[in-house]
């Protein structure tokens, strides 16, 4: 199986998928569909087997005004083949004739409306068209649509810059760069000069050759030839003098092309120095961001640790005051008990191992309260761990 032509919507008719590796179908002839879109409508024909274009028909009448346009219907509709576009081409024998030329003429794979040719009356005279005149031909021509692909510049060729008749040296003056208009004029004005001295060069020699009848004596002829002659002679040395300024004029342009040329170069190459310096630039820049994000991660990373660390003083803080709290409350009351029991052997001595009637009766032992009795006068300092109380990154 070849290549399968299928519809698509938005462009008429492509390309399918191939089925097979063999290449093309043979069997494949590309088409141009047409339809008529009214009764005025005529099949575009070819006047001889190998014509490349389709004449195309006017459906109308209308009057092409003298230096004027008009657009003008065949009321047909057309579709190219897959790949390729319609375009509306002049007739040779109206331009010649009549100077009727052709303008526009894309009409694209696309496009469904009615075939429309616009004539150029370039004569002073107005140009009738009547329905069914042949009024232009249509060419089916190949189409791509490569992708567009952006450069900074594109390299440099033999041609350059030139365009616009640049090549066509001696004729109507060599081509000048932009900005040797001085010279172009100068150069220009000196050509003119030469020129209408030749003029005058040659209508002397023609007066020379058509010596009048009327000269009859051999000595005035003799006397008009020598003025004649010396005339021409001082033409001719002028002449010479205005080649001499001509060839000056054209060795200063040369020197100036030469000099554009090397300021051109080095323009080019510190540009490239430019667009490197701009490349290293943005490695520095690129290397730069990246350290910071590091920096930001180790950071972040102490931060996190800092963190930790304030969690386990903390927690560390709350055991030590529990440990604290533990080791006071049992020394307390162990103080409270040995405290009491010296308060009874200094009653006992003080009674002799007796108990005098007057303690018995009205003295009762001092019992220490805990915790205020037994707070100790310089306490240890417990919040060490609030050293990394510092104040907190958040990310
Ligand atoms: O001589 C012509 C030129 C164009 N057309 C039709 C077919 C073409 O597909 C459509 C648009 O033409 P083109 O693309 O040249 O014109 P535009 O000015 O770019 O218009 P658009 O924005 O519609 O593309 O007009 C003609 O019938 N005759």
């Amino acid at each position: 199986m070849g290549a399968r032509v299928v519809r698509n919507q938005s462009q008429g008719y492509s390309w399918g998928r191939r089925e097979s590796t063999r290449g093309p179908s043979t069997n494949w002839k590309p088409v141009i569909r047409w339809a008529p879109l009214s009764d005025k409508a005529h099949i575009p024909t070819r006047a001889y087997d190998g014509a490349a274009g389709y004449d195309l028909y006017a459906a109308q009448e209308q009057v092409v005004p003298a230096q004027n346009r008009a657009l003008i219907n065949t009321d047909i509709q057309v579709s190219s083949p897959p790949g390729s576009y319609l375009r509306i081409a002049p007739r040779s024998g109206l331009a010649l004739r009549h100077a009727i030329d052709v303008a526009a003429g894309v009409v694209d794979p696309d496009y469904r409306g009615n075939l429309a040719v616009l004539l150029v009356n370039q004569s002073n005279t107005d140009y009738k068209i009547c329905p069914g005149d042949r009024i232009a031909q249509m060419i089916c021509e190949r189409i791509w649509h490569p992708k567009l692909t952006k450069y900074k510049e594109l390299p440099d060729t033999q041609r350059g810059v030139k365009g616009f008749g640049s090549s066509d040296k001696g004729q109507d003056g060599e081509s000048q760069p932009p900005g040797k208009g001085k010279q172009t004029e100068q150069d220009q004005t000196l050509r003119e000069e030469i020129k209408s001295l030749r003029e005058e060069l040659e209508k002397l020699k023609a007066g020379q050759n058509q010596a009048s009848p009327q000269i009859i004596t051999p000595e005035t002829a003799s006397n008009q030839a020598s003025s004649t002659g010396a005339e021409v002679e001082k033409l001719q040395k002028d002449l010479a003098q205005m080649y001499g300024q001509v060839q000056q004029v054209r060795k200063q342009l040369q020197e100036e092309q030469t000099r554009g040329q090397d300021m051109l170069v080095r323009l080019k190459k510190t540009e490239e120095l430019k667009d490197r310096l701009a490349g290293k630039e943005t490695e520095a820049q690129l290397l730069a961001k990246q350290n910071e994000a590091g920096i930001e991660r180790w950071e972040r990373h102490f931060g996190k640790m800092a963190d930790s660390l304030d969690e386990a003083s903390e927690d560390m803080d709350k055991l030590h005051q529990q440990v604290n709290a533990l080791r006071e409350k049992e020394l307390g009351e162990v103080r409270q008990a040995v405290s009491a029991l010296a308060q009874r052997m200094d009653v006992l001595e003080e009674s002799g191992g007796e108990t005098s009637p007057g303690v018995q009766a009205g003295y009762e032992t001092p019992v220490l309260q805990w915790p205020d009795d037994f707070m100790d006068p310089d306490p240890l300092p417990t919040n060490q761990g609030k050293k990394f109380n510092k104040t907190r990154r958040r990310y």
